[in-house]
């Protein structure tokens, strides 16, 4: 059974369009690297946070193409970096006029997810309940629950949440990773989102197979090379004039 199968023997490889590879890490190395721009080289958490959230808002935008105007967007969010990436997409969508509904699946929000989420209350988006998402129809779903923090099974009402999205019958976009995988094997613990498609951050994690993830996109968090490098990671800049690519995964 594929659900709980460990596949750390069976990692993909990552490569742009035109076929330029792409490092791929573990939870620890990205951490590794966050730790590094945090401390030494910049940006910092709420810069990488914001370039995460925008880039999310750019690729929900592309997804709902010509009829963007008119969606509606649940955004569900963790209490981590990755719901706060969500909390800030969810404010850049917003601004553009977008019905915007976000349910927090813990009122324990990080102190940087916390600011977003001071932010977002400026907008016209509005924060509901879980109890009130079956009232609230959606175009598309943005799964900003839990990112490469997720160290075993989804509980509470994160796995709720999960379940709803899955059932919903609503397309899901994926933040980083489908919320209830393993970064680094791609093992899920429990229920893991199945998302029609996943941007994946500054690097793409090990365990990103993309029979789980749906097409796979990479954002630029602004992190420099030199970062990379500190990490010893063999990095190449891989955006060219863009702050989102496609992911051609083999
Ligand atoms: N440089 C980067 O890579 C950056 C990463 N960011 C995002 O931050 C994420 C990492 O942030 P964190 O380390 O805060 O971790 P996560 O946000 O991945 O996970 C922690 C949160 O997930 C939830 N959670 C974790 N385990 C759970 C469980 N078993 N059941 C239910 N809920 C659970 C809780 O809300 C917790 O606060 C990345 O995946 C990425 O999306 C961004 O914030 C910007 C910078
Ligand atoms: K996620």
């Amino acid at each position: 059974m594929q659900r709980n199968a460990d596949r750390s023997n069976d990692l993909p490889r990552f490569f742009t369009e035109s076929g330029v590879e792409i490092p791929s890490v573990t939870a620890d190395q990205m951490r590794e690297i966050d730790r590094i721009a945090m401390e030494e080289t910049g940006p910092n958490l709420f810069q990488m946070m914001e370039n995460a959230g925008r880039s999310l808002a750019l690729m929900a935008l592309d997804f709902l193409g010509r009829e963007w105007r008119k969606a509606r967007i649940t955004v569900l969010a963790g209490g981590g970096g990755n719901g706060g990436g969500g909390i800030c997409a969810a404010r850049h969508l917003a601004n553009r006029g977008i019905a915007v509904s976000l349910c927090l699946a813990t009122e324990r929000l990080g102190e940087v997810p916390a600011q977003q989420q001071g932010i977002f209350q400026s907008t016209r988006g509005k924060e509901i309940d879980p109890d009130h998402l079956n009232r609230t129809p959606a175009d598309l779903i943005v799964d900003a629950l839990i990112g490469y923090g997720l160290t075993d099974a989804p509980r509470g009402t994160a796995v709720a949440l999960i379940g709803w999205a899955n059932g919903s019958g609503t397309p899901i976009l994926s933040l980083d990773l489908p919320s209830g995988l393993d970064a680094a094997t791609g093992v899920a613990y429990g229920e893991a989102i199945r998302p029609q498609a996943t941007l994946t951050l500054a690097l793409p994690k090990r365990g990103l197979h993309p029979d789980r993830t749906g097409p796979l996109f990479l954002a630029d968090l602004g992190i420099p090379e030199e970062t990379y490098h500190r990490a010893g990671v063999a990095y190449t800049p891989p955006f060219g004039n863009r702050f989102y690519i496609p992911l051609v995964v083999r």
